[in-house]
């Protein structure tokens, strides 16, 4: 059994949960949760398994991977219908895991950097990467390290990941860091409702067991106002809610009205005020 299993009937959960609220973070604190780290470097192997332990994620990326070229393309007035789309610009990928998602944005043209606070996933992500000959800069360490180091970039993606960090607030100022003003935030989660419970813990873990059971704890999943609030705190406002809804007949994701379980948030950082 991992150790994050079950951690949604924990007392010590209960004591996470507050943690990791927006609202209540400590700011300016670790993102890592050691507990998480361990988990996912216990399922690395499977990251490129369809079927898999990431399976989920395999089936939403095409879905999400369309949603961030389109609104990439748009905002920075390219053609999105275009083989390279992302040419000349610069992506981080924070919490990239096995590179499911980095690897085709490297191939529409970004200059891709991958980031991840468990260093197998970044083993994994490696390896795959020069398998494909797809380049990309993988890098073992949490968001807050590469705010130390004064980089930023265009495009930042934070996807399927909030949920699984220690201090949210720490995390979402460290995010706020890291893209360039007039950049893009690209945020993936999943809402706190009853119908997430059903579907993400109920469905995903237990009966479909499509995930290993723990692989969630409900009471980490933020809920859409919540999120907003908590990057209004670092400067920044979404520009656009899209729920992300499944399809079991089709065995696919689409986007959809419905934020109560999967959902995507797109955050366009300001330009900085120039002074008078
Ligand atoms: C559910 S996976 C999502 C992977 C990828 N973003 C995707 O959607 O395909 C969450 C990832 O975040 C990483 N992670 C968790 N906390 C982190 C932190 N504080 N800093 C960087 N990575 C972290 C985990 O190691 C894991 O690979």
């Amino acid at each position: 059994m991992s150790s994050g299993q079950h951690a949604a009937d924990s007392p010590k959960s209960g004591q996470r949960a507050a943690q990791n609220s927006p609202k209540g973070g400590r700011g300016g604190g670790s993102t890592i949760d050691p507990a998480e780290i361990e988990k996912f470097a216990a399922m690395a192997e499977a990251w490129w398994d369809p079927v898999g332990k990431f399976r989920p994620l395999h089936r939403l990326n095409p879905v999400r991977v369309q949603f961030i070229r389109d609104r990439t393309a748009s905002h920075f007035g390219r053609e999105a219908a275009t083989p390279e789309p992302l040419t000349g610009l610069t992506l981080l990928d924070v919490g990239c895991g096995g590179g499911l998602l980095t690897e085709p944005m490297a191939r529409l043209g970004a200059t891709a950097t991958g980031i991840d606070a468990t260093g197998r996933n970044i083993e994994i992500a490696r390896l795959h990467a020069a398998q494909t000959g797809t380049r990309i800069t993988y890098l073992p360490c949490a968001a807050e390290d590469l705010v130390a180091k004064g980089q930023r970039f265009d495009i930042v993606l934070a996807m399927e990941i909030v949920e699984h960090v220690a201090d949210v607030d720490a995390f979402l100022a460290a995010l706020s860091r890291l893209v360039k003003p007039g950049g893009l935030l690209f945020m993936a989660t999943m809402s706190r409702t009853a119908k997430s419970y059903l579907m993400a813990i109920v469905g995903a873990e237990y009966v479909l067991r499509w995930l290993p059971r723990g692989t969630h704890d409900w009471n980490r999943f933020i809920r859409p106002s919540e999120l907003a609030r908590g990057l209004r705190r670092h400067g920044l406002d979404i520009a656009e809610l899209t729920g992300v809804s499944y399809n079991p007949l089709k065995d696919n994701f689409h986007l959809s009205r419905d934020l109560d379980v999967n959902y995507m948030a797109l955050i366009k950082a300001t330009e900085p005020i120039k002074p008078a």
